[in-house]
């Protein structure tokens, strides 16, 4: 009789990288760090209630572990306003989330930030346009097109990003929540690297709930979830 063999199992998918974006409070920031993201964000735009104004602790951001990349998140701010915000708070990367030209990100990358370029999807968008970009960015983000430049809690169709066949890995964003974690799992779109979260993980604006965030962090790195961790229902 001929032995068993066992089928392979399943080649599981990577695991996707995450970013816990619109970070401010010391506490929160200690708390979420706790969590292992990959990415925290920062946001330095007046116009956002994430806005970290003045109560962003620089000599906290600057003992956060290494590996964890400290993203400066700016909307069509100056070159040396990027700049001076990234030696001052040790940022590993400037998200660029307004209207930025190729050049521009270019001029970023020159001065040794490596470059997040955010695009907001919306009717208009074209995948056409994000080659001029590539040769100057680390990392695309993908967002959802709303009233404000980010931070609009709502979705997009990500099978528009079927077709992406650049180098670039990108990260999706706009809205994501517990109830996203199956089916972006589930995606393996090409050159899907990460997911960021932001405001369905909020108590308040710029307060991650860590109880929230906690059950999102090992499902999308495909842990078994700790009951006895989860929020009472
Ligand atoms: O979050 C903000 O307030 C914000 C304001 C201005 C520019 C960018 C902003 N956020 C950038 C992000 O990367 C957000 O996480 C992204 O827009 C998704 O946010 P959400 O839809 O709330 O999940």
């Amino acid at each position: 009789m001929l032995p068993h063999i066992p089928a392979a199992p399943p080649q599981a998918a990577a695991s996707l990288r995450i970013k816990v974006c619109g970070m401010k409070y010391a506490g929160n920031i200690a708390d979420v760090a706790g969590l292992e993201p990959d990415f925290m964000g920062f946001i330095f735009h007046a116009g956002s209630s994430r806005f970290v104004g003045e109560e962003l602790d620089e000599t906290l951001l600057q003992r956060l572990p290494p590996e964890l990349k400290k993203v400066g998140v700016f909307v069509d701010a100056p070159l040396d306003y990027i700049t001076r915000q990234v030696a001052r708070y040790g940022l590993s990367l400037a998200q660029l989330h307004g209207h930025e030209t190729p050049e521009q990100c270019a001029a970023v990358q020159a001065a040794g930030v490596p470059v997040i370029k955010a695009f907001g999807v919306g009717s208009t968008f074209s995948l056409a346009q994000l080659s001029a970009y590539a040769p100057y960015c680390a990392y695309f983000l993908f967002d959802t097109k709303g009233p404000q430049p980010g931070g609009n809690g709502t979705t997009f169709d990500w099978e528009l990003l079927r077709d992406y066949s650049l180098p670039v890995p990108y990260l999706l964003a706009g809205g994501l929540n517990l109830e996203s974690a199956a089916s972006l799992l589930a995606l393996d779109l090409p050159g899907l690297y990460g997911v960021d979260l932001n405001s369905r993980f909020e108590t308040a604006a710029a307060v991650k709930s860590v109880e929230r965030l906690r059950p999102m962090v090992r499902q999308l790195r495909r842990q078994t979830p700790d009951l006895t961790q989860q929020p009472a229902s």
